[in-house]
Formats: structure tokens, C-alpha cells, sequence
């Protein structure tokens, strides 16, 4: 701005009075010359700034309870006692917050300003879970077996992975007589839990927490969660229309495009964008997209499928680095934040929780979690294990540890690991359906764009989990092994933040959830912490085999129902996913394959991890995956 006024004023000098000294001419240029620096510096600060915020927002979630310890973290480290807070008391809060809390403000969101009338729950249904878990002494955990049951607090929990089995897994579970009956994935100790911080975030009592944007995801894999709800409204049309959605066939339509088609196809939206809606300042789109204009509504249905995919972004992130990879122009936000203030006379909005992560809808949340939770809670004295089955558990490693330490510390977890390779093709074969609903575009009759909502062409599945690599290498996670020892490496504190690091990111993670070495070391850790005995500490875990699940459900299911002391059973129906889509062998006809090249690429670069995960569970597990038995 100052640099264009300065030029205007040059110029318009320049008009008037040709005649001016070579004195004015020295000072003008001073003053431009000074000016550019002046702007420069100005620039540099603003990018150095949130540069700094955005490193800040990769290592920041702390959570801090001021009311108990303003260092009382529950993300990287295990809370401790505050300093005079007697123990009981301590771990009371920490139960009645985690487990009590949310369902009190619950209670409160949903108007029962009498809990007694709340579901048929009565008052003593939630006291039940304030009830200290420690001793007048303030030592361990005395709750009895059925005190634990009858609170419905976890017994076990599967910690993951997300695509390893999951969903038949519960399902084999869940026949089981003594195992309570509950939606498979709770999310309590993870979003539920963070959930209750941001609550209590905005209600003033923590500290304001940062989340990391989502930026990692666009930014490497453009498949990201903004394109669901246009894709749900599609699919949504087009089973009014009764096509059929899920084909096979339609897989192999994606045919990536080279850069100069996407840059191409960019400009021509863009093109098409600003004759009918006029220039749309970055900044501004999101804030007034047509001032004056006809609304929003209306301008959609004019638009037509063209238009809805370019109206349809989400909020950008506030600052930084743009859904489509490339750098926002912080000035020209400002600038269309100030304008909209002129036009409007409102304040600019105030950056808040809501603004730091960009698809958060509260209410939505809270309705999920409270019918999850509400399941959770039913009342069955009878059952003996109470099962929370999250499969993201695994990932998010930073803080489920701590809390599982914090609050359920008498948990067995569990987890059912797979190729990691097969893995990521089934994650991207999940993208995949819900992205191939999305616009065709079909470019010269020959080739066919797979294009995700927001217009951008979607990865081919070796690009989607290059991407990946890439990102992992990027932090610090992967490195040249021929250069730098894993072992070494892999105890020290730069690992550790570089999977910090790479978590925060947001990612779809195809690889980095594959690195299971990595992710379970905390829990298995905080299962010694917790029983103080190696050898208890053992009893508490259990791996599982996606391979063995197939190949022995039977078995597989029998393992676990020893691992939770439950009766033996035969299951009574097999009947899960692995029927429509996957073979006993783990292949199907329409999957995806990767190229050779890559995957050798992955598996040379993941193996260190592979062969820790041997250290970790057992030699078993260090050769298991070496060459892709699942894939022809
Ligand atoms: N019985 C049994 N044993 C082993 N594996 C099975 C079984 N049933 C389903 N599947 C395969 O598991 C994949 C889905 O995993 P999840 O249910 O964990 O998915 S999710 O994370 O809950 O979305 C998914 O893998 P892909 O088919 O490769 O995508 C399912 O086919």
C-alpha cells in the first residue's frame, strides 16, 4: 500500500512540476527508498511473526488446569498433584472433569436444569463417577470390579489401528453376553476430552488452547474432511436420482493430471468466479462474498455445479498457509477485513477457539458425544466389560496415555495391527469412496479428472501416501538410515518431537499410522508406570494380527476373551465387512495397488520401526510385514 501511494505521489509530482530541483528528486527518492525498506520490515515481521506462531502451534497442546496447577499438563506429560492439593481431592476433580464434567455441562446444554429428569439417568447415575478412585490416603485406585463396572467406565480399551479390523472386531465382541453393548468408536479420551478443555478454554478456567491447523492435510493430500459434506449432499442427490453409488469400475477413473491441466483449471474456475461475482479479495470471500449482491442462496442456484464447487470451501485458516498449499496474503486479508468494517460499521471478528480450528461446530460435537456417552452409560450392572473401541486412540499418543493413566488406570488395552501397506491402501480406498462422487471432469474425451469437492484433482493412491513420506521426512520422522543411526535415534528426544511434530499436523497419516512402533510406545510405557511390574504391566496389553482375524476369527476372538478373562465362546455369526469387500487372504479384485517402486520405497524407510515393534511385542512381529504377502 505505502509503496503504490508513493509512486502516485511521484507521479502526479512528476505532472506539475516538471521543473523541480534535482534537491526534491534526492529527497523523494530517499523517502520511496525508505519507505521500501520501512515495508519490507514490515513484511518480515508480520511473516516472522506467524511463523512463529505457526511452530508454536505444533508443540502447543498443553492443557492447563489454572484450578488445579497452572503446570498441570494432560497432553505430554502424566498430571502430578499440585503443590498442597491432597491427592484425593486432586484425582476426584480429575474423574469428576473427565468423566462427569462434560455429561453436568451436557445436562446444562440440553436444559435439564434438573439432571434428575435427564433420560431416566438419575442424580446418583452421574454422583457414581465422582466417587474418588483413591484411597482416603490418596494412594491407587480402590474402586472394586463392579464399583468400575457400574460407573461404565472402560474396562478395555482397543487403541487401533484405523483400518486394521475394527469393525468386525466389535462385532465379534459385542455378542458376547458379558461384554457391554456400546457404539464402537467413543473418542472419550481424545476428542471428547479435548472437547471439555476448549469448553472450558472458552469459558475462561484453562489456559486458551491451540490446536495445530489442518493445514498438513491439504497442504499434502487435498482429500480433506471439507469435501464430505458436498459429497454427502451429491451422493444424496444422486440416490434421488437412483444411481448407484460404489461401483468398482469407477476406481480406476483417476487419472492424475499433470500441472499445467490443474494450474489451467484453477484459472479457468477463478476466471469464470470473478465475472460473475466480480474480484473476491482472498480475505474477504469468507467474510462478504457479494456485498449487495443477490444472496448466497440464490447466487448457487444461478451458478450451477461450477460455481457451488468454488463457493463451497470452507473457512480458510486464519493466517498462514492456504487449503491449497499456497501462502495466504496476510496484507490483503487485512485489507478485506478493514473494507468490510467500512462497509459494515461491525467490529472485525475476534480470532477465537472456533477460528483456530476452522470446521469446528460445537453443537454438533456435543449432540455426538452425548449420544455416544449416553450409550456408554446404560445401566447394566451385569455386563463385566465396558469396551471403547477408537481406533485413532493410537495416534494420538501425545495425550491419550496420560489420560488413560490420569483416569481409567486399570485398563486393558488392546490393539489389532496390519500391513502397514495394506493398511494405507484401505484408508485410501475409505477416501476413495467418499471422493469418487465427487465431479468428473471430463477434459479431452480420453481422460477422466477425479476431482475432489473443491475442484482440486485427487492424488492417485502412490502420490497419496508419497505425499505422506514426504511430510514424514519433512519433520524428522523418516530419515536416511544409511546416514543416521535408528537406534540412537530412535531413544532420543528429537524423535520424539519430530512424531509430535508430524501428529500435529493433521494428516491423513497413510504411513505415519503405520509407524506402530512409535505410537505404542507411550501406552505400553504408562502401563508400566501404572502396575510398576513389566510382567503385570504385559498382562494389561494385547496385539492382534488383522492376518489372524481372518484367517481365525474364532481363535483370534477367543485370544481376547482370555486377555479379558471372559468365558470362551464359539462366535455365532461371522457376518462382517470382509464378506462384500475383502477375500480371506486380504486381497480384493478392485483394490488398489501401489507401484512396486513405491512400496519398496515405504518398506525400506518404515523398517527400523518394524523391527522396534519386534523389541516392543515380540520377535513375531519384527519380520512380519517385510514383503506384502496381501498383495499379489
Ligand atoms: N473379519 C475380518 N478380519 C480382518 N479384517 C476385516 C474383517 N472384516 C473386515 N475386515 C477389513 O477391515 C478393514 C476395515 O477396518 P476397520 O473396521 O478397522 O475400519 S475403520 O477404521 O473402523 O474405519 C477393511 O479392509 P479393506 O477391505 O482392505 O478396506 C475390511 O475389509
Amino acid at each position: 500500500m505505502q509503496i503504490r501511494g508513493g509512486r502516485k505521489r511521484k507521479l502526479s509530482q512528476s505532472s506539475n512540476s516538471r521543473s523541480s530541483s534535482s534537491i526534491n528528486i534526492v529527497q523523494t527518492n530517499v523517502i520511496r527508498g525508505g519507505k521500501v525498506l520501512l515495508g519490507f520490515g514490515v513484511c518480515l515481521l508480520i511473516w516472522s511473526s506467524f511463523m512463529d506462531d505457526e511452530q508454536n502451534n505444533y508443540y502447543a497442546i498443553d492443557y492447563h488446569y489454572p484450578s488445579l496447577s497452572s503446570t498441570t499438563t494432560f497432553s505430554h506429560s502424566p498430571p502430578e498433584p499440585p503443590n498442597n492439593t491432597p491427592r484425593k481431592e486432586w484425582r476426584t476433580k480429575l474423574i469428576f472433569d473427565f468423566a462427569l464434567g462434560p455429561a453436568v455441562e451436557k445436562a446444562k446444554y440440553f436444559g435439564f436444569a434438573n439432571r434428575e429428569s435427564h433420560q431416566g439417568h438419575n442424580r446418583s447415575d452421574w454422583d457414581l463417577l465422582a466417587v474418588p478412585t483413591c484411597d482416603a490416603n490418596g494412594e491407587d485406585a480402590v474402586l472394586s470390579e463392579l464399583e468400575i463396572y457400574q460407573r461404565k467406565l472402560p474396562t478395555a480399551i482397543l487403541l487401533g489401528v484405523q483400518k486394521g479390523g475394527t469393525t468386525a472386531l466389535s462385532k465379534y465382541l459385542f455378542q458376547h453376553d458379558d461384554i457391554e453393548r456400546s457404539e464402537k468408536e467413543l473418542y472419550v479420551l481424545d476428542e471428547a476430552m479435548d472437547y471439555h478443555l476448549f469448553q472450558e478454554a472458552r469459558a475462561g478456567n484453562v489456559a486458551a488452547i491451540k490446536l495445530p491447523r489442518k493445514r498438513g492435510r491439504d497442504l499434502y493430500s487435498q482429500m480433506t474432511m471439507g469435501i464430505t459434506q458436498k459429497i454427502k449432499r451429491r451422493s444424496t442427490r444422486e440416490q434421488q436420482l437412483g444411481l448407484v453409488r460404489g461401483d468398482s469400475e469407477k476406481r480406476a477413473v483417476d487419472v492424475i493430471p499433470t500441472e499445467e491441466e490443474t494450474r489451467k483449471r484453477r484459472l479457468e474456475m477463478r476466471k469464470r468466479f470473478v465475472s460473475k461475482h466480480g474480484r473476491v479479495n482472498k480475505g474477504q470471500r469468507h467474510i462478504q462474498r457479494n456485498p449487495g449482491g443477490p444472496p448466497r442462496r440464490q447466487l448457487l442456484e444461478e451458478g450451477g455445479e461450477e460455481e457451488e464447487e468454488n463457493t463451497d470451501r470452507p473457512e480458510r485458516s486464519p493466517r498462514g498457509v492456504d487449503d491449497d498449499g499456497s501462502e495466504n496474503n496476510a496484507g490483503s486479508r487485512k485489507e478485506a477485513q478493514q473494507q468490510q468494517q467500512q462497509q459494515s460499521n461491525t467490529p472485525p471478528r475476534k480470532a477465537s477457539i472456533e477460528a483456530v480450528i476452522p470446521s469446528w461446530d460445537p453443537d454438533e460435537k456435543m449432540k455426538r458425544y452425548f449420544a455416544r456417552r449416553k450409550m456408554a452409560y446404560q445401566q447394566n450392572p451385569h455386563k463385566k466389560m465396558v469396551l471403547d473401541m477408537t481406533p485413532n486412540y493410537m495416534m494420538h499418543s501425545d495425550r491419550v496415555p496420560a489420560r488413560i493413566e490420569c483416569l481409567v488406570p486399570w485398563v486393558k488395552l488392546f490393539c489389532i495391527l496390519r500391513d502397514p501397506i495394506d493398511r494405507a491402501i484401505s484408508q485410501y480406498d475409505m477416501k476413495m469412496r467418499v471422493v469418487k462422487n465427487a465431479k468428473h471432469n471430463k477434459q479431452d474425451g480420453t481422460s477422466t479428472v477425479l476431482l475432489n469437492g473443491w475442484g482440486n484433482p485427487v492424488p492417485s493412491l502412490d502420490q497419496f501416501v508419497l505425499n505422506d513420506l514426504e511430510a514424514l521426512y519433512e519433520v524428522g520422522v523418516l530419515q536416511d538410515w544409511n546416514k543416521v543411526d535408528f537406534e540412537s535415534f530412535w531413544d532420543s528426544e528429537e524423535c520424539q518431537q519430530a512424531w509430535l511434530k508430524y501428529i500435529h499436523l493433521g494428516l491423513n497419516a497413510p504411513i505415519g499410522m503405520g509407524l506402530y512402533a512409535i505410537q505404542l510406545k507411550p501406552f505400553l510405557d504408562v502401563l508400566e508406570k501404572i502396575h510398576q511390574s513389566p510382567e503385570i504391566a504385559k498382562d494389561h496389553f494385547l496385539a492382534l494380527d488383522n492376518q489372524d482375524l481372518r484367517k481365525d476369527p474364532d481363535g483370534t476372538y477367543n485370544r481376547v476373551l482370555k486377555f479379558m478373562n471372559l468365558q470362551p465362546k464359539t462366535l455365532e455369526q461371522y457376518k462382517t465387512t470382509i464378506n462384500q469387500a475383502t477375500g480371506p487372504d486380504g486381497k480384493r479384485d478392485d483394490m488398489y495397488r501401489l507401484s512396486k517402486a513405491t512400496e519398496d520405497r515405504i518398506r525400506i524407510a518404515i523398517k527400523p520401526y518394524n523391527q522396534k515393534l519386534g523389541e516392543l511385542l515380540g520377535e513375531e512381529w519384527a519380520t512380519k510385514w517385510q514383503s506384502n504377502s496381501a498383495s499379489p
